[in-house]
């Protein structure tokens, strides 16, 4: 694979896929972890004269401009981390990303509006894709690719695009994939697996692998509830996937058989409904109120978790435990930061969410052994799967 150090990128326009995917609060950013991370990219490029466009996605807008998923916060933030201007396109590759690009000079910067507001970026359809993609071609001479939250998605900007520009990858792509090379090449046992979040379908999938390379799974978070109820338990109103109960019946048997141990919470904290001052009490598994939703794993689960992470050598954690944003249902995901740190373990965090509870839980970064900017992408990668997004690169 080509590195950017093999580009003659000098006055050229290089169009930079990042993945700027940062948590919001209106238009307030609450973790510009993802925007640092995009950086050395960005200024190595910056300092060899090339003119940059970076493009990137917010949040999963349905293929049509959406202010509320508005990169326009983005690109201050970056302009201010740069320090230097960034010129922000009103459209994605329409009239204003084409008279922005046109309008670089040198080592000058610019942000085109979210990817995700144009049909063509997600959709199944090579033909659609392409199009785009050729729209996207048309604003530059070169492309990098350096979105690694994003690489497991067959997406225009990340997928089709390098196809048609000379094409090179990364900095962080490389950097994350040297990291998490060391998950999959011979893991010091035991090697435990944390998975939580709310992207419950994703990454159910991934469990399937998991169970062939790990020796424990805990399960907090979203996730919990569809496992629970695949159990037998009721699980009130919490975050349910119906459609994946034989599924996960399916793990928990294979597990049991191969010897990989799943570990489920023991108790969760159930709230009356998804706001930080809803009544809420941390119950029994087997006692989910029907008018409930459980936010967060409960202090016995914390327990139980930090017990199980003990004596691990290795742990890859994605996805929070609970609902870290709203305090009261904070505690999970702290008290598995705090697991995380005072193992001996070799410990990656990965997930925009997760890196993000991380740093607003005050836990300080250097007591991990890596953070990843990539949640669904790192599950991807460690369960050996093609990532469309760095094969597109070769
Ligand atoms: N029990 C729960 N019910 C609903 N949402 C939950 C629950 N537990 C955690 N969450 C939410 O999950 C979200 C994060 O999930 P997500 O799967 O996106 O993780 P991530 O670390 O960002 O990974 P990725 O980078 O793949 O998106 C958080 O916003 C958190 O509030
Ligand atoms: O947050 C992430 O994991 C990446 O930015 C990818 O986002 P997506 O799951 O919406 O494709």
């Amino acid at each position: 694979m080509r590195t950017i150090d093999d580009l003659d990128v000098s006055g050229k326009r290089v169009f930079v896929r990042a993945d700027l995917n940062v948590p919001l609060d209106g238009d307030r950013i609450t973790d510009d972890g993802r925007i640092r991370a995009a950086l050395p990219t960005i200024e190595k490029l910056r300092e060899r004269g090339a003119r940059v466009i970076v493009a990137a996605h917010l949040g999963r807008p349905k293929g049509a401009p959406d202010p509320q998923y508005s990169l326009r916060p983005v690109a201050a933030r970056l302009g201010e981390l740069l320090g230097t201007e960034v010129a922000f396109a009103a459209d994605t590759a329409g009239e204003s990303a084409r008279a922005t690009s046109a309008a670089l000079a040198d080592g000058e910067v610019a942000l085109l509006e979210n990817v995700r507001f144009e049909p063509g970026e997600t959709s199944k359809d090579e033909t659609e894709r392409g199009e785009l993609a050729d729209r996207f071609a048309q604003l530059a001479d070169l492309y990098v690719g350096d979105a690694f939250g994003a690489v497991h998605r067959r997406h225009a900007s990340v997928y089709d695009l390098p196809g048609k520009l000379p094409h090179a990858v990364g900095g962080l792509v490389l950097t994350e994939v040297e990291v998490l090379k060391r998950l999959t090449e011979d893991p010091e046992r035991p090697y435990v697996v944390a998975l939580g979040g709310s992207k419950v379908s994703d990454k159910l999938a991934v469990i399937d692998n998991l169970l062939g390379t790990a020796d424990r799974l805990l399960i907090g978070g979203g996730m919990v509830f569809t496992f629970l109820k695949a159990k037998g338990y009721e699980v009130g109103s919490s975050l349910l996937e119906n459609d994946q109960l034989d599924t996960v019946r399916g793990y928990l048997e294979r597990a049991e058989r191969e010897g990989v141990e799943i570990v489920l919470p023991v108790d969760v904290v159930a709230a009356e409904k998804f706001a930080a001052d809803a009544p809420h009490a941390a119950v029994n598994v087997d006692a989910i109120p029907a008018d409930r939703m459980g936010l967060d794993i409960g202090p016995k689960s914390q327990e139980l978790f930090a017990e199980k992470l003990a004596d691990a050598r290795t742990v890859f954690w994605n996805g929070p435990m609970g609902v870290f944003e709203m305090a009261p249902y904070a505690g999970g995901t702290r008290a598995l930061a705090q697991a995380l740190i005072d193992s001996d373990a070799f410990t990656v965090v990965g997930g925009g969410d997760s890196a993000a509870a991380v740093r607003s839980l005050g836990f300080d970064e250097a007591a991990f052994g890596h953070i990843s900017t990539g949640g669904g992408a790192s599950l991807e990668y460690l369960e050996g799967k093609d990532l469309p997004g760095i094969d597109a690169l070769a």
